[in-house]
């Protein structure tokens, strides 16, 4: 479902590359682990899967469609139909309520606004049976989403990457500022969520614990070279 073949990105023209990777495969459904020393381009890998940071040699095949051949705009397209994303510092609006948040994932889809629709009845019903999944609270569905905590907000993230089933959540060190068991616990509410319909994660993470929680793991390494 991702094909990865002969890939090179470089942040500067004249440097060397960031990232080489030969090739890689990750299949639908699959949990994959990404990890590797700061600086060996994790993120950098996420945001060219994204669609954010551009192919500039080889390609990336998602869902049968080359990266490399979509415009600016069809690549902002695909990204909001197909990805769902969950960073380190959630990006979530911290003037909205977690409802409205987590409806904020369909804005700029209508194929998944349609599958939210269908999954809830409404949208907004769908984004409370999500969140109430994910472990928030009915009463806190309609409060200020910066009054959550920290473990909360990140929640709210993750229903918002899963509302109208984007085939692949991308997930970047969404971790980072919990304790090990609420890591772990969080991970699992993802992967429970991710098996209703075969998602597949890609998940970034210094903590090399978690790797056993996974199907996969992929190192990427910190000289240039290729990896996978
Ligand atoms: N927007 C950017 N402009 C220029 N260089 C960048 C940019 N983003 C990343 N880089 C460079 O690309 C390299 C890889 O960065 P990247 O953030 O992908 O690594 P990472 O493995 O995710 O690191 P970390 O674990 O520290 O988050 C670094 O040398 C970084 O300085």
């Amino acid at each position: 479902m991702i094909e990865i073949n002969d890939l090179l990105y470089a942040w500067q023209k004249k440097a060397p590359p960031t990232l080489a990777i030969k090739h890689l495969r990750i299949n639908q459904g699959e949990r994959v682990f990404l990890h590797g020393p700061s600086g060996s381009g994790k993120s950098t890998l996420l945001g060219l899967l994204a669609g954010i940071n551009p192919v500039q040699q080889g390609d990336i095949v998602t869902l049968g469609q080359s990266l490399a051949k979509l415009s600016h705009a069809k690549k902002d397209r695909f990204r909001a139909d197909h990805i769902g994303t969950i960073f380190q510092n959630f990006n979530l609006l911290p003037y909205l309520s977690p409802l409205e948040n987590v409806i904020l994932g369909c804005e700029f889809s209508p194929a998944r606004a349609k599958k939210a629709q269908q999954d809830g009845g409404s949208i907004p019903d769908q984004a409370s049976n999500l969140l109430t999944a994910l472990g928030i609270e009915t009463h806190q569905l309609h409060c200020n989403v910066a009054t959550l905590s920290i473990g909360q907000q990140q929640r709210v993230a993750a229903a918002r990457a899963f509302i109208g089933r984007p085939e692949i959540i991308i997930a970047d060190e969404p971790t980072s500022a919990l304790d090990a068991d609420t890591r772990e616990a969080f991970i699992t509410t993802l992967f429970s969520q991710a098996k209703k319909y075969q998602a597949t994660i890609i998940f970034v993470s210094h903590d090399n614990n978690l790797a056993k929680l996974f199907d996969r793991e992929i190192s990427l390494p910190s000289i240039n070279g290729a990896s996978q």
